[in-house]
């Protein structure tokens, strides 16, 4: 197989080896643990070589890293759709429009047999979700073994995994351009602010990933496996007035509440006055990104998620 994976008669996936994988840093320029092990790598790249693996660091949006905000003109991390990865305009167009196309160019094209095998695009929150990684498709064999080999090698510590495949919630990321994206979501971290332990934490998932790629590469039959995700199910926005001024505040009880339980009744938010306001759902649903700083411009407070268990075939290399 030249591209994607096919099964035999033992139902095992097969991937061609995963030679071309990039780290992502400065897709968010104020998001600093990847930006700074991003630079680090750059200068000094042996912790990340593996044998038969071509990696490469790459800072995505060098201005907003300058700038130390999120972007300049528009998010880089929902600019990849096909839209703007083929507008014309060039120098006219917004920078991180430019700069998508640019990226397009030296890690896809995305969808093509040419893309890059895996792109790890590393992010900070400064929502209590701890680290997180994240999935955009479910049917991907390859992703999910290597969630699960991450969960067991990251244990006892936990590595939990969001998966944002919502047909109106999913959005056209930097790491899409590659045929394996995965999102790195680690927090909390101020914007603008490098936290040791949070720093330490995504090198450390990172360097299972690679562990993972290269024991695959090598010839590693992965078995079939399962793995826990959080299924994205709605963006709940604050409560707002007519001029769009949020009204109420992250309850105290869902503040840093992220991944636990909300139950139908619970209070979600709090009035300048005190007055709580409630969850009116129907099921319980397990918050996320629970007030994420760059998420006050995208009406959202947090989103919902549903626990769901994934069965993965087992792979092997073609
Ligand atoms: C806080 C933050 O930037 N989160 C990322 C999540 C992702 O990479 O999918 C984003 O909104 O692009
Ligand atoms: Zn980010």
């Amino acid at each position: 197989m030249s591209n994607g994976s096919s099964s035999n008669n033992n139902n095992t996936a097969r991937f061609d080896a995963a030679r071309r994988v990039a780290i992502f840093g400065g897709t968010h320029g104020n998001e600093m643990s990847g930006v700074t092990l991003v630079n680090l790598w750059t200068q000094n790249s042996a912790e990340i070589q593996r044998k038969g693996l071509e990696i490469k660091p790459f800072i995505t949006n060098p201005k907003a890293v300058e700038k130390c905000v999120r972007y300049v003109d528009t998010d880089l991390n929902r600019a990849f759709t096909q839209e703007n990865l083929s507008a014309t305009g060039g120098d006219e167009l917004p920078y991180e429009v430019q700069r998508a196309q640019e990226i397009n160019r030296m890690f896809g094209p995305k969808g093509s047999a040419e893309a890059y095998d895996v792109i790890f695009d590393l992010h900070n929150t400064t929502s209590n979700m701890g680290c997180t990684l994240i999935l955009e498709s479910s049917k991907d064999a390859f992703n999910l073994q290597m969630m699960n080999y991450i969960k067991k090698a990251f244990a006892p510590a936990s590595c939990l995994v969001l998966l944002n495949e919502h047909p109106l919630l999913k959005y056209s990321t930097s790491r899409s351009v590659a045929k394996h994206p995965v999102g790195m979501e680690v927090g909390p971290q101020p914007q603008g602010v490098l936290r040791s332990n949070i720093f330490e934490a995504m090198r450390v998932i990172l360097k299972h990933a690679l562990d993972f790629i290269s024991l695959f590469n090598e010839g590693m039959e992965f078995p079939p496996c399962t793995v826990e995700v959080f299924r994205v199910l709605e963006r709940m926005d604050y409560p707002r007035d007519a001029n769009g001024n949020i009204i109420a505040m992250v309850h105290p009880n869902l503040q840093d509440c992220d991944w636990e339980p909300l139950n139908p009744g619970d209070p979600m938010f709090q009035t300048f006055d005190g007055k709580s306001i409630h969850y009116q759902g129907s099921s319980t649903v397990y918050p996320t990104f629970i007030n994420e700083a760059a998420y006050y411009e995208k009406q959202q407070a947090f989103v919902t998620t549903r626990r769901e268990t994934l069965a993965a075939s087992a792979i092997r290399k073609a």
